[in-house]
């Protein structure tokens, strides 16, 4: 615990900051901490009298940012997906691999039968190499229950996590991401059970603080979705979506007509989807994993988004199907690499933006005076090197709330 109030030394800090430019960097700098706030921040030699007297931290000229936030993911599910990976390396078609129990049919029959404990259990391992990175918020999504019970037990296990580890995280109802067994050819009337049915009890156990939905051919149509956000509005919750994965049915333009926080994916965004999130404030979300996973080859239109002015954010997706990612630095060099982001971009990406796109930005996603110290110190002398390096994980020390929640030896 910091005594409730300790000051920062010797760094170097990439604010991330909406009104500077770039990293907004800041040399030789200090970052005052009281209780599990940033009082203040800018260069040492004008840390103000107040703080001279402070406990201080010396970072032996190391880089400061924001902590990380993973803005989407499904970490919570039963049963792996390894074996179907196998099979089609093996040159199974999606249909042998189908008929052979694999696909999203088969992570909802595993999660259906494991219980909240074993649930736990599975996710607590793919939290912490989150975490391990310098995560300190989390999205995780329900999605793999499909039934009333299903979808409780999933988002239950979610709001654990926040409980049993040094993280905030925020849940997303996803019940309409697939189309089970038993309501096969009754879309609609599945739509409706997850109208009707599952969004109150979800609602009145308070287990979701954002409504999600799959908008695609193998999904759900736009006025399906748009069923489901109607229905989330009603009970006061904000929404978002998977759009423009595989193909362009103008599901982001009907999210951003409900105010979505974010629309996902976008790999077949086009200018009128653009334009809406641009009106609407619905900050973009790549998911480079699933691009990788599933060697997609259409590249989400970022020149087009940069040129609107969108807010690009990034994510793993962790989830067994499409994204099996816990790695959010992996993900930026993914980004970089693939979606040819820049570096700064994608650090804004897993930081600012991706505050933005849970509607957390007043609270975090910088190193700015008033917002909560979450802060990652880093074993890198500039902010590239995060995206940079491939399978390397150099965090040295994590701020969570104003609490060093790492302990290293490195001094
Ligand atoms: O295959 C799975 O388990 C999930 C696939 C995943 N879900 C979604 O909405 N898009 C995806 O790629
Ligand atoms: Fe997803």
């Amino acid at each position: 615990m910091t005594s409730g109030r300790t000051v920062l030394t010797n760094l170097t800090a990439a604010t991330l900051s909406a009104q500077a430019d770039g990293y907004g960097l800041i040399h030789d700098a200090a970052i005052a901490i009281e209780a599990d706030s940033i009082s203040w921040i800018g260069p040492a030699k004008e840390l103000p009298e107040e703080w001279k007297d402070a406990p201080q931290v010396d970072l032996n000229g190391r880089l400061a940012t924001p902590s990380l936030i993973d803005c989407h993911t499904h970490i919570v599910y039963g049963g792996s997906r390894a074996r179907e990976f196998e099979m089609r390396l093996n040159g199974a078609t999606y249909e042998e691999i189908a008929r052979a129990g694999g696909g999203i049919r088969s992570t909802v029959s595993a999660t259906r039968a494991a219980n909240e404990e074993e649930l736990l259990a599975s996710a607590l391992p793919r939290v912490d190499a989150l975490l391990a990175e310098g995560v300190t918020l989390l999205e995780i999504k329900s999605g793999y229950g499909l039934d009333l019970d299903t979808e409780l037990k999933m988002l239950r296990v979610a709001r654990k996590i926040g409980e049993l580890r040094p993280v905030k995280v925020l849940t997303t109802f996803l019940g309409a991401h697939a189309l089970p067994p038993e309501y096969e050819g009754r879309s609609d009337d599945y739509i409706s059970f997850v109208c009707d049915e599952v969004l109150p009890a979800v609602k009145a156990e308070n287990l979701a603080d954002a409504v999600d939905a799959f908008c695609e051919g193998i999904a759900f149509s736009p006025e399906q979705v748009s069923r489901v956000f109607d229905r989330a509005q009603e009970l006061g919750l904000p929404v978002k979506i998977h759009s423009e994965q595989l193909s362009n049915l103008g599901g982001t333009a009907m999210a951003a007509s409900h105010k979505a926080l974010s629309a996902d994916h976008l790999e077949y965004l086009d200018a009128a989807g653009i334009q809406a999130m641009k009106d609407a404030g619905t900050v973009a979300v790549l998911l480079p994993g699933a691009f990788y996973f599933l060697r997609e080859t259409q590249y989400p239109p970022l020149q087009e988004l940069r040129d609107a002015g969108v807010p690009i954010a990034l994510a793993t997706d962790a989830n067994p199907g499409s994204s099996p990612l816990t790695s959010l630095l992996l993900c930026m060099n993914m980004a970089c690499t693939l979606f040819r982001m820049t570096p700064q971009e994608a650090l804004a990406g897993i930081t600012r933006n991706a505050a933005q796109a849970l509607g957390q930005s007043e609270f975090c996603g910088t190193l700015e005076a008033g917002k909560q110290a979450n802060i990652a110190i880093w074993d890198v002398k500039e902010p590239a090197e995060l995206a940079y390096r491939i399978g390397f994980n150099p965090l040295n020390r994590l701020y969570f709330l104003g609490e060093d929640i790492t302990k290293t030896q490195a001094n």
